[in-house]
């Protein structure tokens, strides 16, 4: 279970991106975050895997505030989360196997098992045949997938998506959401920022919205 009690972020302007954000999901629970440009949906994401620190308020996880982690439990924390983020694209210049086992690589598993398991997650997302291929090859669509399973080649137990049907066509998106679906399904906490709801609404438990940082619907 996440819990944010009293979330706030102050950036330097001063930008009030997060204001008082009260908000518990559930351990496997599918929730859309909803809300306009710069609402705060981005900078809940970051707060919520530790990729930045609270000007106030409290992010924790089972109970443990993660600004008590420190410096030695911060890395472990984050790999509790797979993240599909617009700010973090799949690198033009490695291969797609190369780019799905890089947070292996990074977190010190050794290479041989890293690509055991990066074959393994590119088989599920449907890319097995691509793995060699540099991604400004694939379509739009393949580069999404092969994004999701960077984002959950380490076996997150739980993903948060910023927007990641964007700019796909309805067969992609319907693809994209169909894996999404398919992570859910076998226990994995999902947040997803999406301003497609219609194509969620199938699978998502929950919906909130964000407006100028302060969290103003909650619906089940
Ligand atoms: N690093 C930063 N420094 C200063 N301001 C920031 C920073 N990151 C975000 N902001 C500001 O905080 C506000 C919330 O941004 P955020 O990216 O969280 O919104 P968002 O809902 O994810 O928007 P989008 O849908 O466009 O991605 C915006 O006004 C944004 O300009």
């Amino acid at each position: 279970m996440i819990r944010c009690e009293k979330l706030a972020k102050i950036y330097p302007g001063p930008v009030a991106a997060l204001v008082d954000v009260d908000l518990t999901i559930p351990a496997g629970q599918f929730l859309l975050v909803c809300g306009h440009s710069g609402a705060g949906k981005t900078t809940l994401f970051r707060l919520i895997a530790g990729l930045e620190t609270p000007t106030s308020g409290t992010v924790s996880v089972n109970e443990h505030d993660v600004a008590r982690l420190g410096r030695g439990g911060l890395p472990y924390y984050r790999r509790r989360f797979g993240l599909v983020l617009s700010d973090a694209p799949l690198l033009p210049q490695r291969t797609v196997a190369e780019n799905v086992a890089l947070p292996l690589l990074l977190a010190g598993v050794p290479r041989r098992q890293a690509f055991e398991r990066v074959a393994l997650a590119l088989e599920r997302v449907g890319l097995a045949g691509r793995a060699h291929e540099l991604p400004p090859t694939l379509s739009g669509g393949e580069q999404q997938r092969a994004a999701i399973a960077r984002a959950v080649v380490h076996r997150p137990s739980v993903v948060i998506a910023d927007e990641p049907t964007a700019q796909l066509d309805h067969d992609s998106a319907t693809e994209v959401v169909r894996l999404l679906r398919a992570f859910h399904a076998a226990g994995v906490t999902m947040i997803i920022a999406t301003h497609d709801e219609a194509l969620f609404s199938s699978v998502a438990q929950r919906r909130i919205v964000l407006a100028h940082g302060r969290l103003v619907e909650d619906a089940r």
